[in-house]
């Protein structure tokens, strides 16, 4: 048996054990093996490391923003050199392929590149007065102390891409990964050791988001909260923060619509949507959550589309030769197994899938079958509520009219997915579809100077890109008279 490491709280570049003698044991979601124990911090502990990054921010802030950005390109060239190292503690922990897991640790490394690329944009403006003599100076300055939490399915990217544009930007960063996944995060406490980062500058800390997120949240010495994950949490965090103002930036949940019109590229869009829904194991944001097909290419799409998910092998993650991997934990795979069950009950028909699959493999593990609904209706639950897995119900269309407004009624408004090839038929869907994100003939998987931004109750604020690094930034003006 593999020694089972027990993780410490990173505060002010030291590594501590808990003052409640707690430990929470992190599950492989393949085997249900423990694989990491991790610190169940206090709250104590929380305002510890919120003081650690508010006296490191102080001398932080004064770094010309390209010595602070030097730093931040070595920590990505650690992450780089860690890559296997890191991929596999990720599948470990989340259960996501291990060829996914090593594109997150390596998208995590560009997303702290992308914001140090932004270094020397840090821009501001000098505007004329209408007074004789005066200008008009508006500085950029850096908010302060942020807290970051992020969610179970890409937890080291997340982190990236929260804690590069705060450091950049003379921010220093309390980052509380999600109890589920948070060892790969954790490991980024050696790295930032390794190439200088002062001490105080990044803090990790694990602990139940309710009690130790919720004292991130509540304090004063937070000027900014980073959160990405699900829609209530995100609700109930905006919440805790109003009492300070605290400026919230929200990445929640999702329910992508997919809609194929009747002169779609139909392997392209039978390739998108299988990846998009499968390769992790339906844990992406942006995935396609529910499926329009015009009714004119129905018939060939799922005949092509079917073919290609009785394809899909479910197993181990570790293994190049696997497609899908497990669901995250027991919860999320009885909330699969309940979405099934409510949809056959409603009306709908299991195409593919549908269950937990058979074999001596899948006795220990949260695993779940690539699953297709179909004979679905607009009014059934699970074309409304997040399923965040491998579950798709397809539906089809007539009209544009029709899909538009069947696309539309929703409560999320994070992404979207158009395959088309007329025109007309995209810049209309560009004008009429409410989500932030939308994929135009390809897949969805979003790109650093995008802009990451959910309508609706998929988020507010939006993140990466320039729109997403000027959150972490304040403004102060200055009026400036001289003598004539
Ligand atoms: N828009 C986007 O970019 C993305 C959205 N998501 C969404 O995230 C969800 C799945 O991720 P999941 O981790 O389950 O999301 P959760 O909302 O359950 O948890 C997200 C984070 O919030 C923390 N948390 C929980 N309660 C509180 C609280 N009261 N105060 C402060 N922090 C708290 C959690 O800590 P702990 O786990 O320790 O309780 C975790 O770190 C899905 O809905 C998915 O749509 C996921 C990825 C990307
Ligand atoms: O959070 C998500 O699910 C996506 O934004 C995902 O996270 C990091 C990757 O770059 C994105 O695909």
């Amino acid at each position: 048996m593999a020694e089972i490491k027990e993780y410490q709280l990173f505060i002010n570049g030291e590594w501590k054990t808990s003052a409640s003698g707690e430990t929470i044991d992190i599950i492989s979601p393949s085997t249900e093996e423990v694989v990491a124990r991790v610190q169940n911090g206090t709250a104590e502990e929380a305002i510890e490391a919120l003081k650690a990054a508010e006296a490191a921010q102080k001398e932080w802030k004064k770094l010309p923003a390209r010595d602070r950005a030097d730093l931040l390109y070595k920590l990505a060239d650690e992450i780089d050199a860690n890559n296997e190292r890191l991929a596999v503690l990720l599948t470990k922990e989340q259960g996501k392929l291990l060829k996914v897991a090593r594109f997150e640790v390596s998208v995590t490394a560009s997303f702290i590149r992308y914001a140090a690329e932004g270094a020397r944009r840090i821009e501001g403006d000098i505007i004329p007065s209408d007074n004789p003599n005066e200008q008009i100076w508006i500085q950029k300055i850096p908010k302060g102390v942020v807290v970051a939490i992020t969610a179970w399915n890409f937890p080291l990217a997340l982190a990236g891409r929260k804690l590069g544009p705060a450091l950049v930007a003379g921010n220093t960063i309390v980052i509380k990964p999600t109890s589920e996944t948070p060892i790969a995060t954790l490991e980024l406490g050696d790295l930032a050791n390794k190439v200088g980062i002062p001490k105080g500058v990044i803090n990790i800390l694990t602990g139940p988001g309710r009690a130790m997120g919720n004292a991130l949240v509540e304090s004063p010495i937070t000027k900014m909260i980073t959160m990405t994950g699900s829609t209530p949490v995100g609700q109930s965090i905006a919440r805790a923060a109003a009492d300070n103002l605290t400026h919230v930036q929200l990445e929640l949940g999702g329910k992508a619509p997919f809609i194929a019109f009747a002169d779609a590229d139909i392997d392209a869009a039978v390739d998108a949507a299988l990846h998009s829904r499968f390769d992790n194991c339906g844990q992406v944001c942006t995935c396609n959550e529910r499926m329009y097909i015009h009714e004119d290419i129905y018939d060939v799409f799922m005949e092509k589309f079917l073919a290609k998910v009785a394809e899909i092998k479910v197993g181990d993650p570790m293994l190049e030769e696997t497609d899908m991997g497990p669901k995250v934990n027991a919860n999320e795979l009885k909330h699969m197994e309940h979405l099934v069950e409510v949809s056959v009950k409603e009306g709908a028909t299991i195409a593919a899938g549908g269950k937990r699959p058979e074999g001596a493999e899948f006795e220990k593990g949260y695993w779940f079958e690539p699953t297709v609904l179909t004979n679905v209706t607009q009014d059934m639950t699970i074309v409304h509520e997040e399923s965040f897995g491998p579950i798709l119900p397809v539906l089809k269309f007539k009209t544009f009219e029709e899909v538009i407004g069947y696309a539309n009624d929703c409560e999320y408004g994070l992404a979207a997915m158009v395959f088309t090839n007329d025109m007309n038929t995209i810049m209309k869907c560009n004008d009429e579809l409410e989500y932030g994100e939308i994929y135009v003939n390809r897949g969805h998987g979003e790109q650093h100077q995008g802009f990451h931004n959910g309508y609706k109750l998929s988020g507010s604020g939006g993140e990466d890109g320039k729109y997403g690094f000027e959150q972490y930034l304040e403004k102060k003006t200055f009026y400036i008279r001289h003598k004539a």
